[in-house]
This record gives C-alpha cells, structure tokens and sequence, in this order.
C-alpha cells in the first residue's frame, strides 16, 4: 500500500453509518440448521468467543426445545457472560417461551409464519390466532420477565400478504417488543421488495421499535438484500460465519462487512476486529469439514489475486486502483501473479526490481514477450519467474 493509501480513503462515505446498525450473527442457530453444523458443547463455546472477540453485538442461539443437551449448552454459553448479548430463537408458543427464559439468555427472538404456505402447512393458524398467541406469549413475557429483548418476526415475510404483516407488526410492536423480524426465509426477494417493504413496516411500529432483516441466499440476493434493509432503515443484520445455514445459506458475515466496509469504513474499523475474520472463517470451515470457497468474499484463495498486466501495473503504484478494500485491514494479503500470458512488462520489471535486476527498454519487451509465450503453453511459478529473470538479465 501506498503512503497516500490509508483504509478509509479509497471510497467515499454516503450515509449509512455503521453505528446505525448491529449484527445478530446466527451460526449457531441458523448455523446449526446447515446441512454440516453439528456443533458440540465446546465448538458453541469457542464460536460464541470468537464472535464475541470480534465484537459482534448479539449472538442467536437455537432453541432450548431441541433436546435436553441443546438447552443445557444455551445455559453454559449464557453463563459465558460476553459482552455480546445472547438470544434465543423460539417459537411463539408458552412452552418453548417458559423454557427458554430459564436459560439465562438477554433476549428471545421469537417467530410466527404468516404466508399462506406457513399458515397452512406449518403450524396452520390464522393471522387473528398469530396475533392473539402473540398477545399471550409477550404479555406473559412483559409481565415476568420484563428485562428481556423480545424480537417478533413474521416468517416467510415476503411471500405473506402485506395487509396481514401491518396487522401482525403493528400488534406486536403495541405489545412492546424491541424489534420486529423480516425474514426472507426461501430467498425469494428482490432488493427493491426489501427496501420498500422495511420503509412500509417503518410507518407502522413504533419510533423506538428496531427493524431486523434475516435473507436466505437461493437466489444470491442475500448481501444486497441486507444491504438495501439497511438503506431503507433496518437496525439489525442477521448473518451467519461464511453464510452456513438451511438450504445454501443465509448473508455471510464476511460478505456483509465488505459490502458496509466500503460505506463507512471507519465505522466498521471502530466496531470490530476486523483483522479477526479469516480466524472466524477458517473456525467454521474447519468444524462443518468444507473449505473456504476460492471466491468467498475477503477471505477466499483468490480473493486478493492479481493477474492481468493493466491490473499490475496499476496496483504496484497504489492497490487501490483494483482493490475496493484494503486487505490488509481484514488480516489477508495479496497476491500478485506477475508470471502469466495476461502479464506486462510493468509488472516484470516490478519484480525485476524487487530481485535487483535492472532491464534496459527492449530487454524488458524481449523478456516480457518470452513469459508470455511460455505461460500460454504452461503455468509458470514465481521460482520459474524468478530463474528467467536472472538467466536472461545476464544473457
Ligand atoms: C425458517 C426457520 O429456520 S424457523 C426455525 C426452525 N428451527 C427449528 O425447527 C428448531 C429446531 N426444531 C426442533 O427441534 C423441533 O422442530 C421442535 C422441538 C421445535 C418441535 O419438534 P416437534 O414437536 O417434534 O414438532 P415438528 O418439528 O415435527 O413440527 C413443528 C411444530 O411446530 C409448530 N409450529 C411451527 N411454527 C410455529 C410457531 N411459529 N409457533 C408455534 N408453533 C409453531 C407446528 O405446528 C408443529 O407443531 P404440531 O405438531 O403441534 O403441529
Ligand atoms: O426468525 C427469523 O426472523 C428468521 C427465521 C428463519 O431462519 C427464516 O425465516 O429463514
Ligand atoms: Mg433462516
């Protein structure tokens, strides 16, 4: 990087700043829905450490209603005390709310389906009976249990009428809840469905009541989805480390911090450890069994990649020009990949140089040309780079 190349000055900053939003990562609720999360007590312990050292503001837990051992973990993570608050993510119901609250949890992200699919194949109530267990599970809530963070969310949001969310958000936000949920649960929204609808659900619940948007990735909106929920005012994010959860995944933390990175990159430096994401990353790979994808956002083999000629050329002068975010502020490197057919002879003398070898004009053109001949017939390495150089320096 440059002198003139600090993180914050490579893009300009509109408005969102990152203080207006928080994150409720969901590894190990959602998480624990992918097809390989099958995390054990201690991988809950390290996951809930680790996220809690980088500074995510809330922690999503599943359910204490999946098993006796489930319920007992929630308990030890709880008994963690983090700075991070941790919820519980239970369905509108006495029985799950009952157990739930004796588990020493901040707050409990409650949930009801209110498409047609939901109310008809899932738990088959209707949007007057979702409001009324609404009332009785919060107002019993409210009443023993006032310190808690309540969060209702409609399931299955945007494939539900939108008269019958502005009666259910309504509801519920009069009930006192913190925040109410948006949850693209199939992945089926566009990003403008989701801007406008949190502006709509905005006039509805009360001033001081949050926003939480939760996207699925089938249709590979779930980042731009977060995004635009964020633009239209939602207060909370949920993702999951590198994006695991039911089907092909949910926003990946990663993925969301680069998008918001590049809006306000001092906000993000100033709320977490940034530098701490392929940590974070590497942890999850390593416990669902799969490699962080060639292409996964910041952290990925080849994210960092350097290889065509205009590209090096600029890059070797400021990174910038072909990085939107420094990698160095999220603990990676870059790799420039100077020995290819797509190469130029700015970057072989760059690396010339680097090995202290000067090339007059037409050396440089002739040995630039060389390289390029070889790699199209094969892949070169840095240590065949680097031995041409030296040969044809002295030829
Ligand atoms: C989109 C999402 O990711 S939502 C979150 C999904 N998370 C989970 O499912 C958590 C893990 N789940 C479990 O361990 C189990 O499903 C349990 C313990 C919750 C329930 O197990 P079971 O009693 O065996 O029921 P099962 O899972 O087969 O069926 C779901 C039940 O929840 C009910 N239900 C579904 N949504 C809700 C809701 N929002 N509020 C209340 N009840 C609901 C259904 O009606 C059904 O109950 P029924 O058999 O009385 O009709
Ligand atoms: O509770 C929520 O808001 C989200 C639940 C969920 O995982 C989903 O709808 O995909
Ligand atoms: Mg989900």
């Amino acid at each position: 990087m440059t002198a003139t190349d600090s993180p914050t000055d490579r893009v300009s900053a509109p408005p969102i700043q990152a203080r207006s939003w928080a994150i409720i990562d969901s590894t190990l609720r959602e998480g624990e829905q992918f097809a390989r999360g099958n995390f054990k007590t201690d991988d809950k312990i390290e996951i809930a450490k680790a996220l809690d050292a980088f500074g995510i503001e809330y922690i999503e837990l599943t359910t204490p209603m999946v098993s006796a051992a489930t319920a007992a973990d929630i308990r030890k993570l709880a008994s963690l005390n983090l700075k991070a608050k941790l919820l519980t993510h239970v369905r509108c119901a006495m029985d799950d709310v009952q157990r739930a609250v004796d588990t020493g949890v901040d707050g409990l992200d409650l949930l009801f389906g209110t498409s047609s699919f939901l109310r008809e194949f899932s738990h088959g109530k209707n949007i007057s009976q979702i409001i009324e267990s609404a009332q009785t599970v919060i107002g019993w809530i409210k009443a023993n249990h006032p310190n808690l963070e309540l969060r209702f969310s409609a399931e299955d949001t945007f494939r539900s009428e939108e008269a019958d969310l502005m009666a259910v958000y309504k509801a519920v936000s009069d009930l006192g809840v913190h925040r109410v949920g948006l949850a693209d649960t199939v992945g089926v929204a566009t990003p403008r469905q989701v801007y406008t609808l949190v502006r709509e659900v905005r006039k509805v619940i009360h001033s001081e009541c949050g926003i939480e948007f939760h996207g699925h990735n089938d249709t590979g909106c779930a980042i731009s989805n977060a995004y635009e929920a964020v633009e239209a005012g939602a207060t909370h994010i949920d993702t999951t480390i590198l994006g695991i959860g039911e089907r092909n995944g949910i926003t990946p933390l990663g993925g969301f911090l680069a998008r918001m990175f590049t809006l306000d990159p001092q906000g993000l430096i100033d709320k977490y450890n940034l530098d701490m994401l392929p940590q974070l990353d590497q942890m999850i790979a390593r416990m669902v069994g799969l490699s962080i994808p060639w292409n996964n956002y910041l952290t990925g083999e080849f994210a960092y990649n350097h290889k065509a000629g205009m590209h090096l050329k600029a890059i070797y002068l400021n990174p910038g020009a072909y990085e939107a975010i420094p990698p160095e502020v999220f603990g990676v490197g870059r790799r420039i990949q100077a020995a290819s057919k797509v190469t130029g002879k700015h970057a072989i003398a760059y690396k010339a140089r680097e090995m202290g070898l000067h090339y007059g004009e037409d050396a440089l053109r002739r040995v630039t040309d060389h390289i390029k001949e070889l790699a199209e017939q094969d892949e070169l390495d840095d240590a065949h780079l680097e031995k041409l150089l030296r040969e044809w320096v002295s030829a």
